[in-house]
């Protein structure tokens, strides 16, 4: 019997497990473009990630001369998911020290599982293009309990605990989405230094906060 104090813990995917800056970037870009939009930058596309690709373009359009009407919109959404298909892991990779992070978690007994807002079947497609499908028990997407039970609200979190079979449970992630979903679910939360946030990490609201992967299983340690 492990002496780890998790059973089961939870990622967020775009910030934490990945680097997709580079490949959202172009598709939120490619959807501007069509309306005649400036792109955002990269350093600015970053901070606009982590409710979800509908979020991100809503702020792109926010940061590019405003909101635009409804069909206009439903136009634009599917021009960006359109691109990001087609490119969903041209530049996409797990943070340095990632998989090994992870090897270490499943070594002590810890069932693992994805919680994310970008919609499932993008999260499948990434993770399966970067060949990390199998190292979690569940991948939870944005839509797949409903929109409307995205984080930041925790039913996503509460279904993958349960799905992992119960007990003791963590959740890292990167934004304030994570924080307040991982809180409002009961659980402890670890957040990345390296993701996406437009504060710094340190001041999101978790428990903990990991400047790279190599800290992770003993900062969990650390949360017991
Ligand atoms: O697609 C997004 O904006 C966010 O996805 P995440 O929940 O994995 O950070
Ligand atoms: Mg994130």
């Amino acid at each position: 019997m492990s002496d780890f104090p998790f059973d089961t813990v939870l990622f967020d995917l775009d910030g934490t497990l990945v680097d997709s800056a580079r490949d959202l970037g172009p598709a939120v870009n490619a959807a501007l473009a069509a309306i005649g939009r400036p792109p955002v930058a990269e350093s600015e596309v970053r901070s606009m990630i982590g409710g979800g690709t509908d979020m991100m373009l809503t702020r792109a359009l926010e940061a590019t001369g405003g909101a635009v009407d409804e069909a206009t919109y439903a136009r634009l959404s599917q021009a960006l998911l359109d691109h990001y298909w087609a490119h969903i892991a041209d530049h996409t990779v797990p943070y340095p020290g990632c998989l090994a992070a992870l090897d270490e978690l499943a070594a002590l007994g810890c069932k693992l599982a994805v919680v994310t807002n970008k919609a499932e079947k993008p999260a499948r497609e990434l993770l399966a293009a970067l060949g990390m499908t199998d190292r979690f028990a569940f991948i939870y997407g944005g839509d797949t309990l409903g929109r409307e039970n995205a984080k930041p609200l925790p039913a996503m979190l509460h279904a993958a605990v349960a799905d992992c079979g119960g007990g003791r449970a963590a959740m890292v992630g990167d934004s304030t989405y994570d924080v307040r979903a991982g809180h409002a679910a009961g659980l402890p939360v670890v957040t990345c230094a390296f993701g996406y946030h437009d504060v710094p990490a340190a001041e999101l609201g978790g428990d903990a906060t990991i400047d790279g992967f190599d800290e992770l299983v003993g900062v969990l340690r650390s949360l017991a």
